[in-house]
């Protein structure tokens, strides 16, 4: 069985994205968990986690403590401010109030629409660590960088902006989401290659910049155009540590399939 030897806890992570009102989202996890449980889902292996809207987080968590699930659930988004007058805005302790493990900080749809620059995203991840919730930094590269051959560069790049101030047992903490910008919601998925070239120059930066004990620590995901069929030639690489799933991750069948890559042929994607 071809299951990850690091050390490293694999984790797979739904992004719903702006899909799925409360009822809908409730319906999802109770089909993900009968799927999984029926499977016998080893979640101490691989952990499950789904990132719902603001809206429906509460019914979510509601869920899960009640019928006691495995799984665990976070947020999209956080606000880089803990309490005021920031209208919209959602702060880091109303989501661990919500039960809330996981956070996105970064995503690049936030980079695009929201104008989300690094200085911000280290301010969100700040936010997190502040209010202990475990922040998913999203970093990657658009075509143009990759066409030009400078998505280490840049990837790396983005990764030391929003790691500035944190401390070494933070870092260790932390969850980097490598998704290239041009593989999102395209179909283009990545070759397990390329997600292992991103992957491991991430881990070798936190190396330098702390130490290999961190660097051995910190989890890395491969994000962008994952399905069931894919994720076990992604998984295979050594320096990807699991998915942040966008589309497939609202297909209950499909999603517990990346979350059971180990019982699929790693094909090439
Ligand atoms: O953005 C993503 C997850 O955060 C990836 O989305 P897709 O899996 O739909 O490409």
């Amino acid at each position: 069985m071809a299951t990850k030897q690091t050390g490293r806890r694999v984790l797979m992570a739904g992004n719903w994205k702006m899909n799925l009102d409360h009822r809908e989202a409730v319906h999802l996890v109770q089909k993900l968990t009968w799927i999984l449980q029926d499977k016998k889902h080893d979640y101490e292996r691989v952990e499950v986690a789904v990132l719902p809207a603001f809206t429906s987080i509460r019914s979510v968590q509601t869920l899960i403590d009640g019928d006691k699930l495995h799984l665990v659930h976070g947020a999209q988004d956080i606000s880089q401010y803990d309490k005021g007058a920031y209208t919209g805005d959602v702060s880091g302790e109303m989501l661990s109030k919500l039960g809330c493990r996981y956070v996105l900080a970064g995503h690049s749809e936030r980079r695009q629409y929201h104008n989300e620059d690094d200085q911000l995203v280290n301010a969100k991840v700040q936010a997190a660590f502040r209010h202990g919730l475990v922040p998913i930094l999203c970093v990657g590269e658009g075509l143009e960088v990759r066409r030009e051959g400078r998505q280490v560069e840049h990837t790396v790049g983005q990764v030391q902006a929003a790691l500035d101030g944190l401390k070494a047992e933070q870092v260790a903490d932390i969850v980097i989401a490598y998704e290239p910008v041009w593989a999102i919601g395209t179909g283009e998925v990545a070759t397990p290659d390329d997600a292992q070239e991103v992957c491991a120059a991430i881990r070798q930066a936190v190396a330098e910049r702390y130490d290999a004990n961190v660097a051995d620590a910190v989890r890395v995901l491969y994000g962008g155009s994952v399905k069931a069929a894919n994720s076990a030639g992604i998984m295979a690489q050594p320096d990807v540590d699991g998915c942040l799933v966008g589309g497939a991750s609202l297909d209950p069948e499909e999603f517990a399939g990346i979350c059971r890559y180990h019982e699929l042929p790693s094909l090439p994607s």
